[in-house]
């Protein structure tokens, strides 16, 4: 059995990125960048106002007296004409400066009859124009890679002109849920024996937060057959095949065997952690395969620690940026941590790390208050409240 370090090294060697495509900007929104977005004109394209008032020459205000009205400039058309001395002219916000005019009056200082402009009030210092490529010029890097696509870069992006973008492929991801007790939720109560399917709803939550494309969540009996005809399909359709349950060393733990029978090469097979130590790896062909315990928090764990890496990789995203560890203190204390690398499910309270009473591997209730997990390498000693742990978020 390979330790924690060990295995996460083998999910970043086997998470080579999938490569780019060029994809609509309006289509872009969570993608990650695998190229620069570069500005294809300035902002703004010429000298702006930043107010509606007039436009007019700083030496004329010096001079007193009423100015004469000689057009008006709108966003998108302009004023074709210039202004000369003692002119001025009719301004809104986002329409280009005349020739001519040095600043821009706002309209609540003005009166205004007919053609005669009178600036009644003190202007201020500030000459309300947004000079051509204030905002970016051409040829401006605004975005860099590794960047991921959100409300306000997307903004900065379609604000360059720039049409489409070049992002990392998303990994296409399934998954698979065995077991001859799993029945959709809403339906298990219905039937003895059955229980509602969790796991798999979560997995692809974590999966899509992490940039997958989640092709679909299949459930499967106990049935090897049936179960091999599922894995084949996933295989041709997903980049990265995920199977829950069936991973432990029950009579019909077949999870590992029916991939075995289409030729996967194992990278891994149980790890030295606790929770989720059938946690395993394999390949076949260019496609990855991961197999998750059934245990729902065992699952969730061994997603978050092993499968986030993945994915993330495959996507192309940094190695690092998946598990980002911080030190925080304690509540409560913490026995001392066994032979396997534990991950104690714990909740923030604002200022600690809480651990939680629950910590059976079955449980789903807890998953809902467990927004961190502490990291306890094993052989550790036993802490009180107030000592530093490792935690991640959840
Ligand atoms: N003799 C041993 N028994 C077990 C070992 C072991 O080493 N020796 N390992 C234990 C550990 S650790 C775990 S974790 C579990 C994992 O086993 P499996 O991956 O084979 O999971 P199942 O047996 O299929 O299910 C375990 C448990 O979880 C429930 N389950 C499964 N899938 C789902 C799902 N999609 N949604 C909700 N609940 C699910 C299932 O009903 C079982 O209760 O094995 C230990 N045993
Ligand atoms: O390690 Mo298992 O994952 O105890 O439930």
């Amino acid at each position: 059995m390979i330790d924690f370090d060990e295995a996460f090294a083998l999910v970043v060697r086997a998470a080579r990125p999938l490569g780019t495509e060029t994809i609509a900007l309006a289509d872009a929104r969570g993608r990650l960048l695998a190229a620069p977005v570069v500005a294809m004109m300035d902002a703004p394209p010429a000298d702006v106002s930043a107010m509606d008032g007039y436009a007019v020459r700083e030496r004329d205000l010096k001079a007193g007296g009423s100015l004469r009205l000689v057009g008006s400039s709108w966003p998108g058309s302009g004023f074709g004409g210039a202004i000369g001395t003692g002119e001025c002219a009719r301004i809104f916000t986002g329409a280009p400066l005349p020739a001519g005019a040095d600043r821009v009056v706002i309209q609540e200082i003005v009166d205004r009859a007919d053609d005669q402009v009178r600036v009644r009030g003190p202007v201020g210092s500030g000459r309300h124009v947004r000079p051509r490529g204030s905002d970016f010029r051409t040829g401006d890097r605004l975005l860099e890679p590794g960047l991921r696509l959100d409300h306000r870069s997307l903004v900065a992006a379609a604000g360059a002109d720039v049409a489409e973008v070049q992002v990392w492929r998303r990994p296409r991801v399934a998954i698979l849920g065995t077991g001859d007790e799993l029945e959709e939720p809403g339906q298990a109560r219905h039937t003895p024996g059955r229980i509602p399917e969790s796991v798999s709803l979560g997995v692809a939550a974590l999966a899509e937060q992490w940039g997958a494309a989640v092709m679909g969540r299949r459930r499967l009996r106990d049935e090897p057959d049936a179960m091999k005809e599922a894995a084949e399909t996933a295989l041709s359709e997903a980049d990265l095949v995920v199977m829950t349950g069936g991973a432990s060393v029950g009579e019909k733990d077949f999870a590992k065997p029916v991939f075995a029978s289409l030729g996967m090469e194992i990278i891994f097979s149980k790890v030295a952690i606790k929770p989720g130590k059938p946690v395993w790896l394999g390949r076949v062909g260019d496609r990855l395969v991961m197999g998750l315990p059934g245990n729902p928090t065992s699952a969730l764990v061994t997603a978050r620690l092993l499968l986030v890496p993945l994915v993330a990789g495959l996507g192309g995203r940094e190695d690092e940026s998946a598990l980002h560890w911080r030190a925080a203190p304690l509540t409560d204390a913490l026995p001392a941590c066994g032979d396997r690398e534990t991950f104690v499910r714990a909740r923030w309270t604002g200022e600690r790390v809480q651990p939680l009473s629950n910590q059976d591997s079955g449980a789903q209730r807890a998953l809902a208050e467990a927004d961190l997990l502490i990291r306890r390498r094993p052989g550790t000693a036993a802490l009180v409240a107030g000592d530093m742990v490792d935690v991640i978020d959840f």
